[in-house]
């Protein structure tokens, strides 16, 4: 066919389009990297740039600066579980034997390799969900398991009691002699706990609480440990007092009773106590869940987790809080450390979900430019947009939630009373967060293996069953995002009277400001590299957003109470609120990510935290560009910039993904999956399946 012959005006025109095309492919195109060490970069038709733009880094030093002085335990349970086979959970169990084995488990942990969770709960919370973490790793039965005995069980008896109860039960606790539980959810009452109906009834005559459930819907339910292991079970349920006039009762509100359920020595159900099985379950069923009911079942006054609110001999009540709101507000918030464990450990799941993924990706081959090999499936710009952010994100977690265990010891530990609404809404923002993320994440992952990921041995299956439920128990996501959401309402309304915010909250007082002033025509079109990877840039827009999220959320709350009142503006506004509760834990997270950059001694190290801090943030923000884009805070040409350097920077992300993974520090005997295994993974594979 003839070509048509341009003049040379176009000639030029087309020749200019081309090139800036081809400029602009230089961060699009996959990049193939051969895994045939003879096959050139040239041969596969790649960019130069390509592998100049590689950073180097050191496994071992990003490895020390993100794990830092909890690595040596970890290890150590990970060598436990290494050297003892038997231990291992195999994939085909049934309910029964998983319980039996997660209790083996436990045991083991405990009793051979020397643990004591609970002396760590009291003086190194860090290095207590540093175990509870590893523990998930090898299982996550096991991690919640140990959760349930010692943040839990442990963890009531700690921090609702008084010394009484920490001289007659620690030992027993932390040495496994008095397994308990839990029990708080009743059949009709989860989320709401303030809406529980069990009761404890004071017996003024016999000294004794008399515990009862009086309906059906007050049935203790999902209760850890209870169904097979338990002996003790610390109860939450209304505590009431003979009224002053002999006539009939007085509600306290809700607290916590240890209520022995089972025989030390027989096992069996005490006299009073029903329990049940609540079955087997989508997956954790390691994890023994049951259903109890009590008929009249007496216990000494000395019982009730007497912290704050005590009763005496004759049936005063008495406490250093004025109502029930805030008791019950003291009661639940001595309890966020389940919340920490679980923002920590689903990081961790996270990490391993990654690692696996990430690996595979790196091996396996699929087409290639022809007669060329196969390129590596994790060079396809499809892959690292499902992959890269995520690793990126998965990096962001660990350091947020690092941050979260370090504040919360400190608040354990030196009882700094600034620390614990911070540590209350962080907690209960980064634990809904990060739940959902990996949530969503394990799907992604499996997908993004293809036949094999769906192959049980691969991990995904089960790590997605057992870390589903992370995002209802210890707090339904939706319902602890509206706590942030509160918090916030809450601190904004203080900073136009002038009051002092809590230090997660700072920011708040200048982007408030800032959001109240237009935004920056000029600013809105810097589009150069150096400027969308400047820190100060990421964050202020992260924070604009959250600030304008909050002015909104303010003022549309105001308007709608008046009609709806309270409950119903609220309700209006819900989705609203959730999302400004996201948006708030996002500008956390990216700042305390900032901040860990900064302060990386090593320059390597810096330099690839730095690339994957850059690609946090511009991801997140390209995600949101409809709200940037509506308010004219980017114009067009920057969101346009912002997504081709998104893009870019998965890909740089890519050159250093093993390395990036290898930092975790996670042994093959514990991400386990063959398709994991590197040059070992086809034959781990075939060997798995009887070849
Ligand atoms: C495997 C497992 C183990 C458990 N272990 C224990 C244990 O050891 N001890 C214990 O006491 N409990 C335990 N639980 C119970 C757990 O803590 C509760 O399931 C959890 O608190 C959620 O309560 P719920 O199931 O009543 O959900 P609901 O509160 O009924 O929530 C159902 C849905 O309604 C939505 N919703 C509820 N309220 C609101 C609101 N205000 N605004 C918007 N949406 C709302 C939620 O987002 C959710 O999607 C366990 C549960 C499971 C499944």
């Amino acid at each position: 066919m003839e070509q048509k012959k341009q003049n040379p005006t176009a000639e030029n025109e087309t020749l200019i389009v081309s090139r800036r095309i081809q400029r602009v492919s230089l961060h699009l195109a996959p990049v193939p990297r051969p895994l045939h060490e003879h096959d050139t970069q040239e041969q596969l038709g790649l960019f130069p740039c390509a592998r100049s733009a590689k950073l180097e880094v050191e496994t071992e030093k990003l490895s020390l600066y993100m794990r830092g002085k909890y690595r040596e335990i970890q290890e150590k349970i990970y060598e436990y579980f290494h050297a003892r086979p038997e231990l291992q959970t195999p994939l085909e169990i049934s309910k029964d034997d998983h319980r039996e084995l997660c209790w083996r488990q436990m045991y083991g942990l405990i009793k051979e390799a020397g643990i004591r969770p609970l002396k760590y709960v009291v003086e190194d919370p860090g290095k207590y969900f540093a175990i509870v973490e590893a523990a998930g790793a090898v299982d996550i039965s096991l991690g919640i398991k140990l959760g349930v005995q010692y943040s839990l069980w442990g963890g009531s008896v700690i921090n609702l009691g008084t010394k009484k109860h920490k001289d007659k039960y620690f030992e027993g606790i932390d040495s496994l002699e008095y397994p308990g539980c839990f029990a708080m959810t009743e059949l009709h009452h989860g989320s709401n706990v303030q809406g529980l109906q069990t009761v404890a009834t004071f017996d003024p005559i016999t000294d004794e609480f008399i515990i009862n459930t009086p309906s059906d819907g007050a049935i203790k339910w999902w209760i850890g440990n209870a169904a097979v292991h338990g002996k003790f079970a610390s109860v939450f349920a209304k505590l009431m007092l003979p009224a002053h006039d002999a006539k009939g009762v007085s509600d306290m509100g809700v607290h916590a009773f240890i209520v022995p359920i089972r025989d030390l020595k027989t096992h069996q159900a005490l006299p009073g106590i029903e329990i049940h099985d609540c079955g087997h379950k989508v997956g954790l069923n390691g994890v023994d869940n049951g259903a109890l009911r009590f008929t009249s079942v007496r216990i000494p006054r000395d019982n009730l987790l007497n912290r704050f609110g005590d009763v005496s001999r004759d049936g005063k009540y008495t406490s250093s809080l004025p109502t029930i709101n805030k008791r019950f507000a003291a009661t639940l918030g001595e309890l966020v450390g389940g919340r920490v464990a679980l923002a920590s450990s689903s990081t961790s799941v996270l990490k391993i979900a990654n690692a696996i993924a990430i690996r595979y990706s790196l091996l396996r081959q699929q087409f290639g430019p022809p007669k060329q090999p196969e390129v590596s499936i994790l060079d396809y710009q499809s892959q690292q947009h499902k992959l890269m952010p995520m690793l990126a994100s998965t990096y962001t977690f660990h350091f947020a939630t690092s941050y979260l265990v370090e504040i919360y010891s400190q608040m354990k530990t030196t009882h700094v009373e600034q620390l614990v609404g911070d540590v209350h809404t962080l907690s209960a923002g980064l634990k809904a967060y990060v739940t959902s993320y990996t949530a969503k994440s394990l799907s992604v992952c499996r997908e993004a293996c293809g036949g094999h990921g769906y192959a049980a041995v691969n991990r995904f299956g089960i790590l997605r069953n057992d870390h589903d439920i992370f995002q209802t128990f210890e707090g339904d996501n939706t319902v602890l995002l509206q706590q942030v959401a509160a918090d916030l309402l809450k601190q904004y309304k203080q900073k136009f009277q002038g009051g002092t915010l809590a230090v997660t909250w700072n920011y708040l007082r200048e982007s408030m400001n800032t959001y109240l002033s237009q935004p920056n025509p000029v600013t809105a079109r810097w589009e150069g590299t150096e400027h969308l990877r400047d820190p100060k840039f990421q964050l202020d827009a992260f924070r604009y957003r959250t600030s304008r999220l909050l002015q909104s959320a303010a003022v549309r709350l105001r308007k709608h109470s008046k009609t709806l009142g309270g409950f119903g503006a609220w309700n209006r506004c819900l989705n609203h609120l959730l999302t400004l509760a996201e948006s708030h834990i996002e500008s956390v997270i990216l700042a305390k990510f900032i901040e860990t950059v900064e302060k990386c001694p090593d320059a390597s190290t810096r330099a690839a935290l730095k690339l994957v801090c850059d690609l946090y943030a511009l991801n997140q923000i390209w995600n949101d560009i409809g709200t940037y884009r509506n308010v004219d805070y980017v114009a067009p040409n920057k969101a346009k910039a912002i997504h081709k350097l998104t893009d870019y920077l998965s890909f740089q992300v890519r050159n250093i993904a093993k390395e990036l993974v290898d930092a975790f520090d996670l042994p093959n005997h514990v991400t386990r999956a063959p398709i994991a295994m590197q040059s070992e993974a086809y034959a781990q594979y075939t060997q798995y399946v009887g070849f």
